[in-house]
């Protein structure tokens, strides 16, 4: 806030001036009447003036009051958002990956809503109200100071059951608010997983549980409604109780000589300013707490260290791509899921990582991403014979290519989502990509061609074509080693071929290591690794590890009984 702290104190000082200027109005409200009670004219012709010309001072004030806020904290947001999106884009894998998303989405949205309302509506009313009560309260003691008293005797009554109903009020919203979050999720679910939805016929039972808090949230709600129909003219007349006080004995003080007309109207007219802080403060308080929660959960986040961008760089020799030498690696205190794991892949070559399912086969890739920090006395994981540990991350990561089994697209074109593989590339670089990926002929066939949009996560395209164009991308990045997380195990056999095609072209003479389940993809590696455990129990390739005849052999033989293995569809689930 402090780059816009100029704006703010526009605001606050003009947020002070306007509740001096109501106060003010008061005495000149004294003044004109008292003196027009006592027949000055010309005196209150002048007042009549200076009371207008005061007036016009409080307009520009309030202005300023307003938009003098509104302009610091709107820029003040902006600066946060930016600062927090930033932030985020720099927090390492392993934090990320332990944080929900709507969590960590609510933080940069509601949470930040939340802080800008504060800021651009009650931060000003802080010095506005507690100004306006203090300075109307001395004023009035001023004036009379045992009619401050009388007026103000039914007043800790109207707090007390401002409170209550408050605290019931509160409750009852909150209590509509979950209802609502909770109908929310299930229209969500219902929308996210529609097609589970439909074969599990499940549209009936989630029918009935949104109708039931529906109902639910319709009954708090009238209860809501109910309380306030009568609370707010209950609280409306105690709220005027002081008024009415003042009334009955300004009267009587005026009628036994000791106060005079003018001075009660004036004393009315601040009496009312006064007690319209005591309406607001509690909401203040109530919004504060509000805003110091947000704050505190966005302050969280920013204080979560980034990623240390630092390091050295890592240079392209003609040494082995990548060699795992003895790493023994643990997520937080758990116990290890890779095991004194040594490999070796030579440049070129193809290895297959294959095990039981939680092996730690994506750990494997997770650490040469440097996505999770390995300790130091844990072993070494060099590429290019160039340790990891201390390396750029960014420079590390400019050596892979990653392909996934879910190929994740972002919204936006089919161009934008090809392009993502190298900053600043051509169109032609991209319809290049998209040739070599087998991908050009469907694209140019869309509507829209190379600029239709791909819709949420690509869901306007088959999960074959998805996998294409994430190969394009692959092929624009062009990095020396591939990452493999069996690209094509969620594809059917027609789509599976235009994807296995593809990525022969982009394998031939890459470093590759590939998590494969897949037989036809295993047979075609030039290494096997077979893990277990967190180590590796057999390494070689299919023929050889058939002739071992131990673990590969007895998977592979134990399924080549199932009429899985026998259309080579999975060996290694
Ligand atoms: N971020 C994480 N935090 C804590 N534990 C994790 C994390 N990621 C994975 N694990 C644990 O580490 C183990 C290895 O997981 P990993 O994903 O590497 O296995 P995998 O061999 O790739 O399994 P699959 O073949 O089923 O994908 C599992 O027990 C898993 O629960």
């Amino acid at each position: 806030m402090k780059t816009h702290i100029g704006w703010m104190i526009v605001g606050i000082v003009s947020a002070m001036a306007a509740a001096l200027i109501e106060i003010w109005i008061g005495s000149f409200i004294q003044d004109l009447t008292t003196r027009a009670e006592n027949g000055a004219g010309r005196l209150v012709l002048s007042i009549v003036f200076t009371v207008f010309a005061v007036i016009l001072i409080g307009v520009p004030a309030k202005y300023f009051m307003a938009f003098g806020v509104e302009r610091s904290s709107a820029l003040t947001i902006r600066d946060i958002r930016n600062h927090l999106m930033n932030h985020i884009g720099k927090l390492p894998v392993h934090y990320i990956e332990k944080q929900h998303s709507g969590d960590v989405l609510s933080r940069s949205s509601n949470d930040l809503q939340v802080i800008h309302q504060f800021m651009s509506r009650d931060l000003a009313q802080w010095f506005y109200h507690p100004m306006l009560f203090i300075g109307c309260f001395i004023y009035l003691i001023w004036i009379q100071w045992q009619l401050v008293l009388f007026s103000l005797l039914l007043l800790p009554i109207s707090l007390l059951v401002s409170h209550w109903v408050g605290k019931q009020m509160q409750r009852l919203t909150e209590e509509v608010q979950e209802h609502t979050g909770q109908m929310n999720a299930i229209a969500q679910d219902t929308l996210g997983g529609m097609p589970i939805v439909k074969s599990y016929l499940l549209s009936g039972m989630l029918l009935r549980s949104y109708q039931s808090l529906l109902q639910l949230t319709l009954l708090k709600k009238l209860a809501l409604r109910k309380r306030e129909a009568w609370v707010d003219p209950l609280l409306f007349s105690l709220m005027l109780s002081p008024i009415i006080f003042a009334v009955i004995y300004g009267s009587y003080l005026i009628s036994i000589g000791k106060f005079g007309a003018g001075e009660l109207i004036a004393f009315l007219y601040l009496l009312n300013l006064c007690l319209e802080p005591l309406d607001h403060i509690p909401t203040l308080i109530t919004n504060t707490f509000q805003m110091t929660g947000a704050l505190k959960r966005v302050a969280e986040m920013l204080k979560q260290p980034a990623e240390n961008l630092e390091g050295h760089s890592i240079a392209r020799t003609d040494d082995p791509p990548v060699v795992f030498d003895n790493v023994t690696f643990a997520y937080d205190n758990n116990a290890p899921v890779l095991r004194n794991l040594s490999f070796t892949v030579a440049a070129g070559k193809t290895v297959a990582l294959v095990g039981e399912s939680g092996g730690g086969k994506s750990t494997v890739f997770k650490l040469l991403c440097g996505f999770y920090p390995l300790p130091a006395d844990q072993g070494t994981i060099r590429i290019f014979d160039q340790p990891i540990q201390d390396s750029n991350p960014n420079e590390l990561r400019s050596c892979f290519s990653v392909v996934t089994q879910d190929a994740y697209l972002f919204s936006g074109t089919i161009a934008d989502n090809i392009a993502y593989g190298r900053e600043h590339a051509t169109m032609d670089e991209v319809i290049e990509a998209a040739k070599l990926a087998n991908a050009h002929s469907f694209i140019m066939e869309l509507p829209g061609g190379y600029q239709a949009e791909v819709g949420e996560r690509g869901g306007l395209l088959s999960g074959g074509q998805r996998q294409r164009i994430t190969i394009a991308r692959a092929f624009l990045k062009d990095a020396p080693i591939l990452l493999l997380d069996e690209p094509t195990s969620a594809l059917d056999t027609a789509s599976e071929l235009y994807v296995q095609e593809a990525l022969k072209v982009l394998m031939k003479d890459r470093t590759t290591i590939v998590i494969a389940h897949r037989l036809s993809t295993i047979e075609k590696a030039d290494e096997i690794l077979v893990m277990e455990r967190g180590g590796i129990a057999e390494a070689g390739n299919h023929g050889e590890l058939l002739a071992l005849n131990g673990l590969y052999a007895r998977s592979y033989h134990q399924e080549f009984t199932t009429a899985l293995v026998k259309s080579r569809e999975v060996v290694f689930l």
